[in-house]
């Protein structure tokens, strides 16, 4: 068995009162898709947010290919969100003043790349989402279908080793889902990236090579299936 590229041992974080994970765990190996289930307010985008590094748990350890992502000051956290990992939520995020080729090639925009190339590399990732006849639209003149598939083109445009994806299909009819989410597990199986998907739907956790659930929203358990 190959070590965890990701893993959350012991989380515990809590927003005022409310405990939103107690003693959590969870890990995911490289080229593996891990569904995160559970009822609404359970925890699981609380546990998305620590894997990711986007906040930091209370107590318990987040690792990260051998560093310790939760003990990782801000700066060099959020450059190693940029530069390592992949986000998809669930209304996309897109930038609404910018084209949807300017939206994937943003990230390599931020860093760096000039724009020719940026569009360049932006262009082959749309094209393999099959939304390439979008690229010259605002994200405000695509279907949410559409929509989807370029967030998930610009998640993946720099190569991540995780994404994560908060509700990638909630807004989506089923058979919009269903082509977001196998274009999106295809595409992660091809390049190694690992993938965390949170989701309440069972059709879109078939997706997943193991599902993790968060249990009840007061126990807040967090077991392997
Ligand atoms: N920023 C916050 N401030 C206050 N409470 C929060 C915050 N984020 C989460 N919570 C609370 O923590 C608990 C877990 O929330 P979380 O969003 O992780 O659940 P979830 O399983 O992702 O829910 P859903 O499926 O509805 O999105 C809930 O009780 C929620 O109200």
């Amino acid at each position: 068995m190959t070590q965890p590229l990701l893993a959350a041992t012991g989380v515990v974080k809590s927003f005022g009162p409310t405990k939103a994970l107690d003693g959590a765990n969870m890990s995911v190996r490289a080229g593996e898709v891990v569904a995160v289930m559970g009822p609404s307010g359970s925890g699981k985008s609380t546990m998305l947010h620590c894997l990711a590094g986007i906040i930091q748990p209370d107590a318990g350890t987040v690792m990260y290919d051998g560093k310790e992502l939760s003990a990782m000051p801000d700066q060099p956290r959020s450059t190693l969100r940029r530069t390592e990992f992949g986000f998809v939520f669930q209304f996309g995020q897109l930038v609404p003043e910018l084209s949807c080729i300017e939206n994937v090639a943003l990230p390599m925009r931020l860093g760096g790349m000039k724009r020719r190339d940026a569009e360049a590399k932006a262009r082959t990732w749309l094209d393999r989402l099959e939304v390439g006849e979008v690229a010259a639209k605002r994200p405000g003149e695509v279907s949410g279908g559409q929509g989807q598939r370029v967030a998930v083109a610009r998640a993946l445009v720099t190569g991540p080793r995780v994404i994560f994806a908060d509700e990638p299909t909630g807004a989506l009819d089923s058979l919009n889902g269903e082509h977001v989410m196998r274009l999106l597990t295809e595409a992660a199986k091809d390049t190694g990236a690992a993938v965390i998907l949170v989701t309440h739907e069972p059709r879109v956790a078939a997706y997943s090579d193991r599902e993790v659930i968060v249990r009840d929203g007061h126990t807040r358990q967090v077991e392997f299936a």
